[in-house]
């Protein structure tokens, strides 16, 4: 069964929840963007938000938690390919880490954009 198509894409979904379920397990970072999107969906539906602003705050809450958990990846290659110092590991870290800051900076606006006029 697991050989055809289908059996194929839903073994992929099978892995894929595991592995986000061990980046929410494992990943302080993660664990806290969860909290973070847990808080700002509560926030949603107190202000009543619009399904505009709904859409655009899941994409920036989906784009974070997405990009978070590629830079966890990178990480655990970069920890297993050269576990010792390396300038070039450091910047491989490095990079991994701007590519969180850069989609943090966009939720950020987009929260700001959604929540400062209903101050
Ligand atoms: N093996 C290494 N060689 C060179 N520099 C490193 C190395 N490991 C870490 N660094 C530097 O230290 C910084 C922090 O590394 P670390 O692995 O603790 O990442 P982190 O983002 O703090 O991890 P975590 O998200 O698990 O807390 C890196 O961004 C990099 O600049």
């Amino acid at each position: 069964m697991w050989n055809t198509y289908l059996g194929k894409r839903l073994l992929g979904f099978k892995y894929a929840t595991k592995g986000a379920w061990m980046l929410l397990k494992n990943e302080a970072s993660i664990q806290v963007q969860l909290v973070v999107a847990i808080g700002i969906t509560i926030a949603g539906f107190y202000y009543n938000i619009s399904t505009t602003e709904w859409i655009a705050q899941t994409l920036a809450i989906g784009l974070v938690m997405s990009i978070e958990g590629l830079n966890t990846a990178a990480e655990e290659i970069a920890n297993f390919v050269h576990p010792d110092f390396h300038n070039k590991i450091g910047y491989i870290k490095d990079v991994a880490a701007g590519a969180v800051f850069f989609s943090a900076i966009a939720a950020i606006i987009i929260a700001c954009l959604i929540y400062i006029p209903k101050f």
